[in-house]
């Protein structure tokens, strides 16, 4: 079947020229203060697969993370082609799937070819070419989320497969497939690098084993127990099958060494590391007998005529620039938004249920000159404030951490930060807006809120929207930051609770205890019910109020509402600048660009 898939020229299709030799030496991995990798060396030849295996925790994605070049060794060296690792000219299969599973197949392809297939080739062509080539075109159409493991797997390798990447690194490609799926996946990567490719996995599975061409099994402690050929390996353990070596290794533990079996040794892939690292300070050149040794062993590779770089990233000429990108990434998120029917409707309900139920809340004619109520005035405004705020934070909390492992796979290549967070704001934004004319329109409509100018309803609207906006990027921040969905779920109290208390519609400001008063600075609820509250003139309603507890309100509040709402408006906007940029940190922090 995958034979069927690479035949002709659907072989011709993927071939990707050729692979890149990717060489590591004597490396060393810390991570959080613990030494999870220590002495690996090996090479992973283009035109073959290469697999590392051990049992877990041994440091397997480790492994595959710092040959890719996706974390940088502590020690030892990581070349490719003799050249430093360039993450723009490879394919990264983590283990997470990285697709968005609410789109089509190949919807999700295009956005991924129009962000990383360069100029040259349509986005559209590289889709069908790859569809084709893995056997998903009948699947195009179809949600990624409804396609079968074994499909998602591939759909997730076809993503890879879109810029010909000379070099594809894999996390467990084969975890959660039956044996019968496992295989046919096993046989896809053997024809991809029959085609050319470099293919380096990770695996957990003996059967996966026979299938390759090289592997470095990990002891528990991170160093190479075995590092060779997968046919020889059983034979090396004294063991009968390639199941039993994981129970050989983890009972020896640390004293199974590769460098304790003279005759499987790390030579052969040190001496062919040998012409790539003579030049590398610090790394001893190993035994020249040992690599002509490896020569006559194997066949050598095809060689480059010169050591040579990875080519420049065939990615970066099509959508590296910023507004590019904005485009591409704004299409995605509307047609995320349309296609799911939840978020939809959580978009567009909760603001039409919350408008209703304030509708529902407050009488009308608070703000009636002959009769008026000053304290449902002022919780009307307060309610109003706290609506922008709340659609902005519900906006925001789920954007990101709903797509986290596709925002790390695609900043390792092409994806920006800012155009990213720019199409989060360019999307939603005009939904706030939407949302914030609806309240003020539907409260201003019902009597809840008094007759007055154009202007002073375009200073409401203003200052809500800044409210929202503010909350919109506090909400993609708090979304940035946890570590899954659930967490995002559970700040959204402990969000809004603070900006209720500290907002000064409860316990006035200046009532407030000092830490209480201080607290309220950081609370944006606070700057839009006061910019709303000037707007409307609240102290001045209050001030000459035919209600008797007008003046006793005046008294509480203080000068709450004496101020311009331009000082309201500099601070939402600058809380948004700050959650913004403190977004962008967030980002930069957990999806970093590879090597950093
Ligand atoms: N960010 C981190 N902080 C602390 N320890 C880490 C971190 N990442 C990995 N480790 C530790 O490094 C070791 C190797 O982790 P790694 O994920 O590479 O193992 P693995 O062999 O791929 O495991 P599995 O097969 O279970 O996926 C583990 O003990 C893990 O706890």
């Amino acid at each position: 079947m995958t034979r069927r898939w690479f035949g002709g020229s659907r072989r011709g299709a993927l071939m990707t020229g050729h692979g890149i030799r990717v060489a590591a030496c004597d490396v060393e991995r810390t991570v959080g203060g613990r030494t999870v990798l220590r002495g690996v060396s090996l090479v992973a030849e283009a035109g073959e697969v290469s697999a590392i295996a051990g049992g877990s925790g041994s440091g397997k994605t480790t492994l595959l993370d710092t040959l890719a070049g996706i974390r940088p060794p502590s020690a030892g060296e990581v070349r490719h082609d003799g050249g430093r690792p360039d993450a723009r000219g490879l394919g990264y299969v983590p283990q997470d799937d990285i697709l968005h599973r609410a789109l089509p197949l190949a919807h999700s392809l295009r956005y991924a070819a129009a962000l990383r297939v360069p100029a040259g080739e349509g986005p559209a062509d590289a889709v069908d070419r790859t569809l084709a080539a893995l056997g998903l075109t009948e699947r195009a159409g179809q949600r990624v989320g409804t396609l079968s493991g074994g499909e998602r797997k591939r759909a997730g390798i076809a993503v890879e497969l879109l810029t010909r990447p000379r070099v594809l690194f894999l996390d467990e490609p084969t975890s959660g497939l039956d044996p019968a799926a496992a295989a046919e996946l096993m046989a896809l990567l053997q024809a991809l690098a029959r085609a050319g490719t470099t293919v380096v996995l990770t695996t957990h599975a003996p059967a996966d084993l026979a299938r390759c061409d090289r592997v470095a099994f990990l002891a528990p402690d991170g160093r190479p127990a075995y590092v060779g050929d997968p046919r020889a390996m059983c034979a090396h353990f004294g063991v009968a099958t390639d199941a039993d070596v994981y129970a050989a290794v983890a009972s020896r533990g640390a004293s199974v060494d590769a460098g304790r079996e003279p005759e499987l040794q790390l030579e052969p892939e040190l001496g062919a590391l040998e012409p790539e690292l003579e030049q590398s300070a610090g790394v001893g050149g190993p035994d020249p007998a040992a690599g002509s040794r490896a020569a006559e062993a194997r066949p050598a590779p095809a060689k480059p005529a010169a050591v040579r770089r990875p080519g420049p990233a065939r990615a970066a000429g099509r959508a590296d620039h910023p507004l590019r990108q904005w485009s591409i990434l704004a299409r995605r998120d509307l047609e995320l938004i349309t296609r799911d029917r939840l978020t939809a409707a959580m978009l567009i309900g909760s603001p039409l249920v919350i408008v209703a139920m304030f509708a529902m809340l407050f009488r009308p004619g608070a703000f009636d000159p002959l009769a008026p109520s000053p304290s449902g005035a002022a919780m009307i405004l307060f309610w109003i404030a706290f609506g922008g705020f709340f659609f902005g934070l519900t906006y925001g909390l789920l954007q990101i951490c709903v797509e986290l492992p596709i925002v790390r796979r695609e900043r390792l290549t092409v994806l920006r930060i800012g155009p990213y967070l720019a199409a989060k704001f360019t999307v939603l934004l005009p939904i706030l807006v939407l949302a914030d004319v609806l309240l003020l329109a539907v409260l201003r409509g019902m009597n809840r809120l008094p007759a007055a100018s154009w202007s002073v309803y375009g200073s409401l609207l203003v200052t809500l929207l800044l409210a929202s906006a503010a909350a919109l990027a506090l909400g993609l921040l708090t979304s940035a930051a946890v570590t899954e969905v659930g967490q995002a779920t559970l700040m959204l109290p402990l969000l809004c609770f603070p900006q209720v208390l500290f907002s000064g519609a409860f316990v006035p400001v200046p009532r407030m205890p000092a830490i209480g008063h201080t607290l309220s600075y950081a609370m944006t609820n606070r700057w839009a019910f006061e910019a709303l509250g000037s707007d409307l003139d609240l102290s001045g309603r209050w001030a000459h109020s035919r209600s008797p507890l007008g003046p006793p309100l005046l008294a509480s509040y203080g000068d709450s509402f004496d101020h311009s709402p331009l000082l309201g408006w500099a601070v939402l906007a600058g809380c948004a600048a700050l959650f913004v940029a403190a977004t962008c940190a967030v980002l930069a922090r957990r999806c970093p660009r590879a090597g950093r």
